[in-house]
């Protein structure tokens, strides 16, 4: 008998089936200078669309309040977080993908909701750069395609004259693409999610890790990192 197609069983079949891990395939590494880098890896996660709808719908989503100097600002995107273990559904299996690649014991997961194009992140250095000399932090993005931005600060600024406008990079970021900044990239570089009118939503899920480990770690100078995490 010849085999008949039914749409409606493919489907179930699909969604029943084993979620397929994320693909190294395309990975490409940026040296942004000799202390800092960035991989990229378009298409990394399969089923990003499912998992930024779950997202959207399962997440207790809340709008942070910043103080800065004697004024509260609203923060521009939604946001949550969570340790890796009482993450959200894939995010712990990502965590031990991401570890397993790093050699980092990534524990923290935020996301932040960019609801539409009017919502963006400033230009900054994560916080997580207070407690380690070279962190790797990892961002996994959903939904929309958005510009991200990075640009030197202290030392790699000023010895940056080579790339003009400041040395500032830009890429797009599309949903199911990973990027990893690492390196001295939260000392010496700032990145930032500019606001992009016309665009659609997106959700970055991020991994940190929060242990310095055996590193003594609360420094900025350039002389105490290890060899290692220069790589
Ligand atoms: O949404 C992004 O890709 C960047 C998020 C970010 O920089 C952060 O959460 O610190
Ligand atoms: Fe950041």
């Amino acid at each position: 008998m010849t085999a008949v197609f039914t749409p409606s069983l493919f489907d179930e079949v699909a969604l029943d089936g084993p979620e397929v891990g994320p693909s190294w395939a395309g990975a490409h590494r940026t040296r942004l200078d000799e202390r800092s880098w960035v991989d990229v890896v378009p298409g990394w996660l399969p089923g990003a669309e499912a998992w930024f709808d779950r997202l959207v719908r399962d997440v207790p989503w809340n709008q942070r309040l910043r103080r800065m100097f004697d004024q509260e600002i609203v923060e521009p995107r939604l946001t949550c977080g969570w340790a890796l273990d009482e993450a959200p559904d894939r995010a712990p299996e990502l965590g031990a993908a991401l570890a397993e690649r790093y050699g980092e014991a990534f524990d923290r997961v935020s996301a932040n909701f960019y609801r539409d194009g009017a919502d963006s992140v400033a230009w900054h250095g994560d916080r997580v750069r207070f407690t380690h000399p070279a962190p790797v932090v990892a961002i996994v993005s959903l939904g929309a395609p958005r510009r991200f931005g990075l640009r030197p600060v202290g030392p790699a600024a000023s010895t940056d004259r080579t790339r003009g406008a400041g040395g500032t990079r830009w890429l797009t970021v599309c949903g199911g693409d990973l990027l990893v900044m690492g390196g001295r990239c939260q000392h010496e570089w700032q990145h930032t999610v500019p606001k992009e009118p016309g665009a659609g939503p997106r959700i970055s899920v991020t991994f940190r890790h929060s242990d310095p480990g055996p590193v003594a770690a609360r420094s900025e100078r350039a002389r105490d990192v290890p060899a290692w995490a220069l790589r």
